[in-house]
This record gives structure tokens, C-alpha cells and sequence, in this order.
């Protein structure tokens, strides 16, 4: 779905809403019945009102109404206070309350438009384009680095330094100069014309802090020296072009008010954040467990189970301690917040709740979880997902398949003659091989693949949606590229090849069962003579 598309559905979502909140209204004044003398009728009615208040109070800021939303918050602290009293309004200040009331329907009929009300397209949306990349310096070695990036689905140009003002109108984002073999001075000069200059990384043979402190004083964002080190150099440009990750963040928002969970849902999604919405707490774990969401965000009220009880039977799995819980609420009263955040939860975000102050507050929750979960599941020399991890997820995913009836297929790899790799040129240098194939999967799945290091020289990729045919044409690709990337052991480069298994899954399989398969197939691209691909096709 694209913003246009995002932005549609945010005013059609926000046109249902205003007849909805007239609607409300309009039955909360048909019920504004003055009560008599303390009867339970009376602390019904008195109950219903201070529910009906709420709602709109929660709801009404979110589409534009922030002073109506305010107005109707007030009024329910009004109707509360009665209630926690136990006293009936006298028929004076039910008036009153009445007519407050009635001014906020008038307001809402004479102002359907609200300034404001729908957010456009998100600055915070990920960039989908693909980053550019110049290379600027006189050595033949940047060809090979051109088809290296290229193949890690970079654009990516080649300029000699006599080159330089051509680099203008290719509008990188990022440029790599190789300044070995000669001054600063010259790529400092080349430049010196462009009116805009992108993100500067530099490879130069000038391994000293002053070399370094002078980078840095033009600008440059990356320093490396001969040999390149490749893996990281990808590392570094993937930061530097906030490529996405490999997964959208994923928020799952708990609210039984249908309209505005799909507004919030709407919203997170123009900023590249995929929500799912369960209006029902009862379904929540079964949810969870589907989705794997990096953030809950839980409105507090909720019939049958409030917030904070949902929080605590969240908290009840050990699966869930490091997802954070966040609340959604009207309440703004630090002492019933802390009560609440007691029982479980984490923090307090207040309704109404602007469109970016709700993006960029579920962005921050879900990176940090992500950081925390990474920094648990992580191997740490490849940054991806550990065995038990991505184990983890072939059940997610298994799961998910039957739920949908969609395909899932899993592919394992294993580079090929590693020991001899590590024999021959050392186990940095068998390192860095693991790291490239580990970055080349990294950049070629999709968002919702996953991949993990399953052991030293071998890794799991989990496919959801995805046909046999088309892992196997993935995988395959992938195989190709790997084997022509150029690999550096000092002043020798060698080529490294995996082989690789990809099973697709029965409607009768475990998670072992799967990784068996694919493990058997992958196998069998050992016996075949390596640097394969063999698919396994299951019923
Ligand atoms: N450099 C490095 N080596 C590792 C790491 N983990 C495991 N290894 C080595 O990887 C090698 C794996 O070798 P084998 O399982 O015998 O297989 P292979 O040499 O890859 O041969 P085939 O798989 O049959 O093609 C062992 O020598 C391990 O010590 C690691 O993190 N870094």
C-alpha cells in the first residue's frame, strides 16, 4: 500500500468517524435523563454516561476533535466524581452538564472539517529506493568493488577522478574514494566544485589518527584501509543508507474500539510499522504467538478485562518479559498511571495522541526491543538470528502456514570446504567469509524472510509465502553471487562457494521435520559436488 492509498483509507476512516461521533452524541443526550434521589437506575444511567464520555474523550483528539475530546473528558471527570462519591448531580448541574453536551454536538455539526485531522504521508516513511553508489579513484580494483555492490542490489557507478563534476548529476547518496596512491589534496580539490556533496567514506593508505582526524574535518563518514575489508564497508554503507531492516518493526494494538485501532494501525503503517489489531483480549495470546510483535500497545479500558489485567496475563509467559507493554489511555492522573504500571506495563502514552507523537513514540519502543531481543538472539559476528532463534521462527512461520494455507519453504547453506578455507588463509579470514555470506543473505531475502546462523559455517533461511520454485530460484541466485564475490586474505583473493538445501513445507510437519528435509537436500548438494542448490518437493 502506498501513502496516497494509506492516506485515502485515513479520511475515509476519519469520515466514518465523525457520523459515528455524531451518532454517540446523540444518544448520550437521548439518554440524559435527569435521575432522581440516589436510585441504582440512577447509577446506571450515571455509569453508561461516564462510559459513553470516554470513548469519545479517547477517540476524538485522534481525528481532529481535540477540544471536543477534551470537552467530553472533562464532563466524564464530572460524572465520576458523582459516582465515586455516591451522590446524585442535583438537577442544576445535570443541566448544565446537559447542555455542555448538546454544545459539543453543535460544534461537531457545524465543524465536520477538522484542521489537522488526518496526517499525510509520514516523514518518518523507510525509503524504499535503492541506494546509489559512486566510486571515485583511479585503480582498476573499483571495477570488481562495482560488481560487488551491484550484487548486493546497490546502483552503483564507477568515476575516474578526472571525472569528478560528472558526479553531480548521478546524485549518489554515498561515495567511496579510494585515495591509495595519492594526495588527499586531489579528491579534496575534485570535489571542491560540487555544489552538494553526498555521504563520504574514503579507503586510503594512510592508517594514522591524523589521517583520521583530517577525514573527519572533510567530512568523511567512513575510514578503511588496504585490505578492504569488505563485509565491513557493506556494514557501514547499509547503516549510512538506513536501508530498512530486514523486518518491519511489528506493533499490536489491543482496543475494542474498531475505529480507532484501524486509524492507529493506518498511521504506524505510513511509517513503514506493520500492525495487527485484536479488539478482544481473550484473543491476544494466540495472537501473539502468530505475530511476534516488538511493542503491545493496550487500552486501558476494555469490557471484560481491563489493560493492566491484560498486561499481567501477558507477563504471565516468560516468552513475552522483553516485549514492551504500552498503555493507550485518557487517564492523565500520574497517581492512577503509576497504580497501573504497578501491576505490569511499561509506560503510559496519553489519548488523544497525535499521528506522529504515536509513530515516532511505537518507532523508538520497537528499536529498542528490537536491540534487546537482538542483543539475546544475535550471533554476534554475523548479527543475525542464533540457532535457537531462527528455530524459533520455522515454528512461527509453520504455524502461520496452516493458519493461512499459504506456502513456507526453508533453505539451509553451508559454505563449502570452510576448515580448508580457515587452513589456508587463517580464521579471520574464514570470518569474513562467514560475515559477506551472512550481509549477501541479509541484502537478498525479503523483509519477511528470516535467517539465522544455524552453526559455525551454516545458516537457515525461512521463506513464509513462498513456492518451492521460487526459494529455489532465490537461493539459486544467490549461489551465483556468492561465488563470484572476490574474497581478500592479505595480497591473495579466492572465490568461496556454498551448497544449499531448500525443502518446502507438508501439511503434516514439525519444525524438525522441515530442517530435516532441508538438511537432507542439502546434503545431498554436498554429495552432488557442492556449490549447488537441491530442492525438495513435499506433498
Ligand atoms: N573462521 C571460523 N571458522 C569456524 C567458525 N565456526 C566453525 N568454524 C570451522 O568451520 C569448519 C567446518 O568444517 P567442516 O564441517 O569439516 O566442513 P567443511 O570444511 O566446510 O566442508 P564441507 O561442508 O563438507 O564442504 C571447522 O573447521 C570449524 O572449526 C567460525 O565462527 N569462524
Amino acid at each position: 500500500m502506498n501513502d496516497s492509498d494509506i492516506d485515502w483509507q485515513l479520511e475515509t476512516l476519519r469520515r466514518q468517524y465523525v457520523e459515528r461521533l455524531k451518532n454517540e452524541l446523540k444518544a448520550l443526550l437521548a439518554d440524559m435523563q435527569p435521575p432522581g434521589d440516589a436510585a441504582t437506575g440512577d447509577r446506571a444511567t450515571l455509569e453508561a454516561l461516564r462510559h459513553g464520555l470516554h470513548r469519545i474523550a479517547g477517540s476524538a483528539g485522534t481525528f481532529g476533535f481535540a477540544q471536543l475530546g477534551a470537552s467530553c473528558r472533562s464532563m466524564e471527570l464530572q460524572v465520576q466524581e458523582w459516582l465515586d462519591e455516591r451522590r446524585s448531580p442535583t438537577s442544576d448541574d445535570f443541566a448544565a452538564l446537559l447542555e455542555r453536551a448538546r454544545a459539543c454536538l453543535a460544534q461537531l455539526e457545524a465543524d465536520t472539517l477538522p484542521a489537522g485531522a488526518v496526517s499525510t504521508s509520514s516523514p518518518l516513511a523507510a525509503d524504499s529506493r535503492r541506494a546509489r553508489i559512486a566510486i571515485l579513484g583511479d585503480h582498476q580494483q573499483s571495477r570488481s568493488l562495482v560488481t560487488t555492490l551491484k550484487g548486493l542490489g546497490y546502483a552503483c557507478h564507477w568515476f575516474l577522478m578526472q571525472e569528478a563534476a560528472e558526479l553531480g548529476p548521478w546524485s549518489a547518496d554515498i561515495l567511496l574514494i579510494d585515495e591509495t596512491g595519492s594526495p588527499r589534496s586531489r579528491w579534496v580539490k575534485a570535489l571542491a566544485g560540487l555544489s552538494k556533496l553526498p555521504t563520504l567514506l574514503l579507503l586510503s593508505d594512510e592508517d594514522t589518527f591524523q589521517g583520521r582526524l583530517d577525514a573527519v574535518r572533510h567530512e568523511v563518514k567512513g575510514y578503511f584501509t588496504p585490505p578492504l575489508d569488505m563485509p565491513a564497508l557493506e556494514q557501514r554503507i547499509r547503516h549510512l543508507t538506513h536501508l530498512p531492516e530486514q523486518e518491519a518493526y511489528r506493533v499490536l494494538i489491543v482496543d475494542d474500539d474498531a475505529q480507532l485501532a484501524e486509524h492507529y494501525r493506518l498511521v504506524l503503517l505510513a511509517s513503514g510499522i506493520d500492525s495487527q489489531v485484536v479488539a478482544d483480549p481473550s484473543q491476544v495470546l494466540e495472537v501473539m504467538h502468530t505475530f511476534q510483535p516488538d511493542v503491545v500497545l493496550i487500552d486501558i479500558n476494555m469490557p471484560g478485562c481491563s489493560g493492566p489485567e491484560l498486561a499481567r496475563v501477558i507477563r504471565l509467559d516468560e516468552d513475552w518479559l522483553r516485549v514492551p507493554l504500552i498503555y493507550l489511555s485518557v487517564e492523565t492522573d500520574a497517581h492512577r498511571q503509576a497504580l497501573a504500571l504497578a501491576q505490569a506495563g511499561d509506560d503510559f502514552l496519553c489519548k488523544p495522541i497525535s499521528d506522529e507523537a504515536l509513530s515516532s513514540a511505537m518507532l523508538a519502543r520497537a528499536k529498542r526491543s528490537r536491540q534487546l531481543s537482538a542483543a539475546l538472539d544475535r550471533d554476534s559476528l554475523t548479527g543475525l538470528m542464533k540457532h535457537s532463534a531462527i528455530k524459533e521462527m520455522v515454528e512461527v512461520e509453520i504455524a502461520r502456514a496452516r493458519r493461512s494455507g499459504a506456502a513456507v519453504c526453508v533453505a539451509m547453506l553451508d559454505i563449502d570446504h570452510f576448515k580448508s578455507i580457515n587452513d589456508t588463509y587463517g580464521h579471520a579470514v574464514g570470518d569474513q567469509v562467514i560475515r559477506r555470506l551472512a550481509n549477501l543473505l541479509k541484502q537478498r531475502l525479503r523483509r519477511v524472510d528470516h535467517v539465522g546462523r544455524y552453526g559455525g559455517e551454516e545458516f537457515v533461511a525461512v521463506l513464509p509465502s513462498c513456492t518451492l520454485e521460487d526459494a529455489y530460484r532465490v537461493i539459486e541466485r544467490m549461489r551465483q553471487h556468492f561465488q563470484e564475490l572476490e574474497c581478500v586474505a592479505g595480497p591473495k583473493t579466492f572465490h568461496a562457494t556454498f551448497s544449499a538445501g531448500v525443502a518446502s513445507m507438508n501439511t503434516r510437519d514439525t519444525t524438525e521435520m522441515l530442517l530435516d528435509a532441508a538438511d537432507l537436500a542439502m546434503y545431498r548438494a554436498k554429495r552432488g559436488g557442492r556449490n549447488r542448490v537441491v530442492k525438495i518437493e513435499r506433498d
